[in-house]
């Protein structure tokens, strides 16, 4: 197959039989792996990759024909009758539903050397994100149950994509912390296999330059999520199982889990196949924007333009200036958070048809103007996102906004990168990304009536943030907007300077005064009552540079560490009714 496929280049080199045979077979292994993990088998990649090699070399744009316009989604205010609604429907529908996370990326814009789903969501709780997800997804479940009335509990089916990069470190931190308190068989860790590498127009593969008989490989990106979940037989075993949703969401966002019952919601309302999350999108922020896509002939679609080719859409068809603004102070097209919600059977249906594969692309870089050698290898790489691309124009894809305050927090950028983003646009760094959790929480409590302190504006790693109260609570406390107006009565308020860490489900703050770091910790029976005035010293932010390699990564890379002066603890570990009043 390689020699019909013009890959004799491979064995240009090697030596006569007898000799290496060991390494001959491993290539053959890995040979055969390539073959076997990719939907059709090596021979359509190496096909795929000289079609679109040529459509790259001869600048054809991938969308040739359409014109782009502004799509019209669901868009909810956080807290209003409707949201609240929806967030109530969200929640029911949730024992239904089975999340997958992708988690096979390296994170390189970050630069963080371990698995970022292990990064703290934010250093007030210390709590990382898989913990976050995880306690999310049971608080969601318990929810659910209860909400519907005689439903047996249901487990809520968790799925992790991971890749050779990430797999061994994610099962070590699910292992080493009992799943986190989610049964082991709920977790299932699907891992991507990367793809080969391509060394010129024509696609030969590429060969390692340490080892000729190694294949250079790498990763194929999230579109791998949709092949792995149908070849895994776990769709039908959740359709079997009476599931309707799949979530899927990606692996740094602190505030997902706030706007998933909600989104959820819309999906259920409208029945929509396909439902993305997005927030208002700055110009040039590396987010794609959700478009409306019209064809010369006729055909239409909503789909993810992704941020590196919006800006070149815009100016081939008529938007001279691009990828800007516009008057509201962002760019018209909403932006996507890469949280899509499918209907589990329309879904089977579409990937009985592919098999799940996704359409790709290539984004070679050439040497120079006459495209002939590439900088370095290159592969072929697809989007999960582009999953709406082959579906039939009956499909019912929607969209639906949310705040960005209230939705999105990723962390992406390492603290220099971060440091240069234009201003006004958001730094997507571990310093922003724990913020934005103090200041949706902060909001929310504002929402439900509590008085919450304005922030102060601060730098860390010369980005400027607003700093709100430190406030952080586990999802069992509150999943929705009336989850938290329930737990929250009186006069309550909150200084700026305070840090509040609400670790239980029964806690109900009740005309509390806090100036100064409390911390709550109960078990699932005990009812606490939290009021009065709490005032000490609290927990202060001190600054550490980034280029301090004496602080540990994750603190440095977030430019503060956490100095707990001094603080309120209580801790309830019996069942019963009690009554903090400071
Ligand atoms: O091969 C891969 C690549 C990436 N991933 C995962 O996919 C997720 C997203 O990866 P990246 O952070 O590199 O994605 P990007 O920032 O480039 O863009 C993504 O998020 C923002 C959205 O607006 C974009 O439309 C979306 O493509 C991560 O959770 C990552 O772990 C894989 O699981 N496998
Ligand atoms: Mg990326």
């Amino acid at each position: 197959m390689l020699l019909e496929m013009g890959q004799s280049h491979l064995f240009e080199h090697w030596p006569e039989p007898g000799v290496d045979d060991e390494q001959k077979r491993a290539f053959f292994d890995q040979v055969a792996r390539l073959n076997s993990s990719y939907p059709g088998g090596l021979a359509s990649y190496i096909n795929t990759a000289r079609e679109l090699l040529a459509d790259s070399k001869a600048g054809k744009n991938p969308f040739d024909g359409f014109t782009p316009s502004v799509p019209s989604g669901e868009s909810l205010t956080f807290g209003d009758n409707s949201f609240v609604q929806f967030e109530e429907t969200g929640v029911r529908e949730m024992q239904n539903a089975a999340f997958v996370l992708v988690a096979g990326g390296l994170g390189e814009r970050l630069g963080y050397n371990g698995i970022k789903v292990a990064l703290p969501r934010e250093s007030s709780s210390g709590t990382c994100y898989l913990q976050h997800y995880i306690e999310s997804i049971l608080a969601l479940q318990d929810a659910s149950s209860r909400l519907v009335e005689g439903g047996s509990p249901k487990q809520i089916p968790f799925v992790i994509m991971t890749s050779d990069d990430t797999h061994a470190r994610t099962l070590e931190l699910l292992e080493s912390n009992s799943y986190f308190g989610m049964n082991p068989t709920q977790v299932k860790l699907l891992k991507q296999e990367k793809v080969a590498c391509l060394d010129d127009n024509v696609a030969r593969l590429a060969v390692d330059p340490r080892n000729k008989y190694v294949i250079q490989t790498k990763p194929h990106g999230h579109g791998d999520v949709h092949s792995l979940l149908y070849s895994s037989g776990l769709l039908n075993l959740w359709r079997h199982a009476g599931l309707r949703w799949v979530l899927f969401f990606q692996d740094t966002n602190g505030l997902l889990f706030k706007a998933i019952p909600a989104a959820l919601g819309v999906s259920a309302t409208k029945q929509y196949h396909v439902n993305s999350l997005a927030v208002p999108r700055k110009a040039k922020e590396a987010i794609g924007g959700i478009a409306k896509l019209t064809h010369a002939d006729g055909r239409t679609m909503v789909i993810n333009v992704e941020y590196n080719q919006l800006d070149p859409l815009l100016r081939a068809t008529g938007y001279p200036d691009g990828d800007v603004n516009c008057e509201t102070g962002y760019s018209p097209f909403p932006g996507n958070i890469n949280q899509l919600i499918l209907e589990l059977g329309p879904y089977i249906e579409e990937l009985t048809k592919t098999g799940g594969a996704i359409q790709e692309f290539v984004n070679p870089k050439y040497k120079d103007a006459s495209k002939t050698s590439f900088k370095s290898s290159t592969r072929l790489e697809c989007m999960m996102q582009d999953y709406p691309k082959t579906l039939p124009p009956t499909a019912r894809v929607g969209f639906t906004v949310m705040d960005i305050w209230l939705a999105y927090a990723p962390v992406k950028n390492n603290p220099e990168d971060a440091a240069k983003v234009p201003k006004g646009n958001p730094y997507h760094s571990a310093t922003s990304g724990e913020m934005a959790v103090y200041r949706a929480n902060s909001l929310i409590l504002k929402k439900a009536g509590v008085k919450v302190d304005d922030p102060v504006l601060q730098v860390f790693n010369g980005q400027e943030v607003e700093v709100w109260p430190h406030v952080t609570w586990k999802p069992k406390w509150a999943l929705t907007f009336a989850d938290v107006t329930s737990k929250v009565s009186g006069s309550c308020s909150i200084s700026q300077k305070s840090t509040l860490v609400v670790n239980g489900s029964n806690i109900f703050l009740e005309d509390l005064s806090l100036d100064g770091a409390l911390v709550i910790n109960s078990v699932i029976d005990a009812e606490v009552k939290v009021g009065g005035s709490v005032q000490n010293k609290g927990w202060i932010l001190e600054n550490v540079d980034y280029k301090d390699t004496s602080a540990p990564e994750e603190v440095r890379i977030r430019g503060f560490r956490i100095n707990k002066v001094e603080q309120l603890e209580k801790t309830y570990n019996e069942p019963g009714n009690f009554c903090l009043k400071a």
